[in-house]
């Protein structure tokens, strides 16, 4: 369980999130959506203190993270896995290295940590992708090793904030699925921000709307699946010829 109490940010004099108290449910998928600016990634990042409250409290699996010390609030962030828009991987370590980086800052035990990072790639489908280096993978693949580095520690949250939106339809097909499969196997809840309705509409079972740092509304919603995407050449003829654009 995530909870939010009476939270506010402030960056200078405006005000990003504004007094926002919030409940996620643990082991559900839940969504943030909302217009550009109206304080999603923001919110997201209170979640594990990559944005320092200035009042209010933040509490994950039972622990006020904004009562913790530096060194306490270290390891309470192993239960707390993030993954970004645009992955974040270390451009000049391969994919076994960028995994096993989240073991090494974690203390992992050293002689488990090769069988857990390849464990964990083996899980998003790159076992075999180990000795590559980020800029040979497609922008899936990077997801998926991004990740594979979150989940490396078994953390108990995984934060999403806009994870397909580099993506194509296709990919951000794969990685929707990766995400469901993580939240039902593993019983990780997952907190997903988009600013895709499709995306949010698919898998979330909550989702609260955003606006200007507020939360306008929260809704228990019922997921529409995982759209499986026609890339075939003719399904792109067809629409184009249904649309009127082509003569055939
Ligand atoms: N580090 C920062 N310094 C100053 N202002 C910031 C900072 N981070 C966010 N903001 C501002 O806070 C507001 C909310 O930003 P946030 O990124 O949370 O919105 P968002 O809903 O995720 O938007 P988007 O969908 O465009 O990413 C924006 O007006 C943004 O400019």
């Amino acid at each position: 369980m995530i909870k939010l109490n009476s939270v506010s940010k402030r960056f200078e004099q405006f005000e990003a999130i504004n007094n926002v108290s919030l409940s996620i449910p643990k082991g559900e998928i839940y969504g943030i959506i909302g217009a550009s600016g109206a304080g999603k990634s923001t919110l997201l990042r209170l979640i594990n203190l990559l944005e320092v409250p200035d009042t209010g409290e933040v509490e994950v699996n039972g622990q006020v993270l904004t009562s913790l010390s530096n060194k306490e609030l270290l390891q309470a962030r192993k239960s707390i896995g993030m993954i970004f828009q645009h992955f974040n991987l270390v451009a000049n370590k391969t994919v076994y290295e960028n995994v096993v980086i989240s073991l090494k800052l974690a203390g992992y035990p050293h002689k488990g940590r090769r069988s857990r990072a390849e464990e964990c790639l083996e899980f998003v489908g790159l076992k075999h992708f180990v000795d590559k280096y980020p800029a040979q993978l497609s922008g899936g693949q990077k997801q998926r090793v991004a990740i594979a580095r979150a989940l490396a520690n078994n953390p108990q949250v995984l934060l999403c904030d806009e994870p397909t939106s580099s993506l194509d339809p296709n990919t951000t097909t794969e990685i929707l699925s990766v995400l469901k499969d993580i939240n039902k196997r593993f019983g990780v809840t997952v907190v997903l921000v988009s600013h895709e309705m499709e995306v949010i509409k698919s898998i979330c079972t909550h989702v609260t709307v955003m606006d200007h740092g507020q939360v306008y509304k929260t809704l228990v919603t019922k997921p529409t699946g995982i759209a499986i995407v026609d890339n075939t050449p003719n399904y792109f003829i067809n629409q184009l010829v249904k649309d009127g654009e082509l003569d055939a």
